[in-house]
């Protein structure tokens, strides 16, 4: 037997895999394959979720486990920030550990405990780098540009301002102090069309709004690469964090802490300058809501139908914790 969990931060939720628990593990093409089947397909379960984010051992010294990150497409993802608080919460509990380091696509990343959101909702803090705001790393085709910040995208919107930045997954990311410019269907029609055929990204975008409610409070909406809408993009909302602040709006800098509210519930940013370049921590919960248990024979077969389910309970107290969020503001 063996055990996947479901799992959300600000209800962007995934199922997470442990390699290291099954007698044998799943290939890269099974693990995608298992992605698109259990999370929008035919046979997904509990609703389905917004991805897989598959745990394994690491060969690199003074790390403590690795994370890939499986859009709900099949596709592969070089981040993800709510994803890897919960993959922190999952490894800090398997040893005992508070702070420690996770492999990911791109480099090593420190993690670990942060301060409780409320009675029963964790916090955890995670480094979201490498940022790099070279068109290229995205990648994105802008004739003659290397860099986009704060511009009009000629051919996609003759009003809003675009800043293309990846951390390292692509994100292109639009500030504004007025919600009255932005709207759902917009976002939506603007991430239909970056993640279809575009003459801008070829491998697609994760598209943000971000609206600025006040000194260190933002509200962030994601259309996500690979997802489609989402209640929170833990990179979407770290993006927008630093594009937010390198504006130097006057309401937040570097180095101080910024409310970040989603539609599903909120997280908090800080964004660092190193050297030349950055780095943003991202705070938030790691909701651990149900566990499956199942055989390793029908989780490659995809066939839940003999898997034991648990509910944790922590979903309740969660949606508890953001509806007295938004009472307290
Ligand atoms: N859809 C993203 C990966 C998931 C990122 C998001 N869920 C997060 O929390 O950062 C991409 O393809 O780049």
């Amino acid at each position: 037997m063996t055990k996947l969990l479901r799992v959300h931060g600000s209800e962007n939720s995934f199922f997470l895999l442990d390699q290291t628990n099954l007698q044998q593990k799943m290939t890269q093409n099974e693990l995608i394959e298992l992605t698109k089947d259990i999370t929008h397909g035919t046979n997904e379960l509990l609703g389905g979720t917004d991805g897989v984010l598959v745990v394994d051992d690491s060969t690199h010294s003074g790390v403590l486990g690795s994370m890939e990150v499986i859009n709900s497409d099949g596709s592969i993802a070089s981040m993800c920030g709510n994803g890897l608080r919960t993959v922190t919460r999952y490894l800090g509990e398997k040893y005992a550990q508070d702070e420690f380091v996770i492999e990911t696509q791109q480099s090593d990343l420190q993690v670990g405990r942060a301060t409780d959101f409320a009675p029963d909702v964790q916090g955890f803090h995670v480094e979201i780098s490498p940022v790099n705001f070279e068109l290229s790393s995205l990648p994105m085709n802008l004739e003659g540009k290397s860099e986009l910040f704060n511009e009009v995208i000629e051919g996609l919107s003759n009003t809003l301002k675009f800043s293309a930045v990846s951390v390292p997954n692509p994100h292109l990311i639009s500030i504004e102090h007025d919600e009255n410019n932005f709207s759902r269907e917009l976002l939506g029609q603007i991430g239909e069309c970056l993640n279809g055929d575009n003459p801008w990204f070829k491998d697609g975008v994760n598209v943000s709004f971000g609206t600025v409610w006040g000194p260190h409070e933002i509200f962030v909406q994601t259309f996500e690469r690979g997802v489609g809408f989402t209640n929170a993009c833990g990179t979407g909302m770290s993006a927008a964090s630093l594009v937010w602040t390198m504006m130097q709006d006057g309401m937040t800098n570097f180095g101080e802490l910024n409310t970040v509210y989603n539609p599903g519930g909120m997280v908090q940013t800080r964004i660092n300058r190193q050297g030349d370049g950055y780095t943003i921590d991202l705070i938030g919960n790691a909701t651990f809501t149900h566990e499956i248990e199942i055989s390793e024979l029908d989780l490659r077969q995809h066939s839940f139908n003999r898997s034991k389910i648990f509910e944790t309970g922590e979903e309740d107290t969660y949606k508890q914790f953001v509806d007295e969020l938004y009472i307290r503001r």
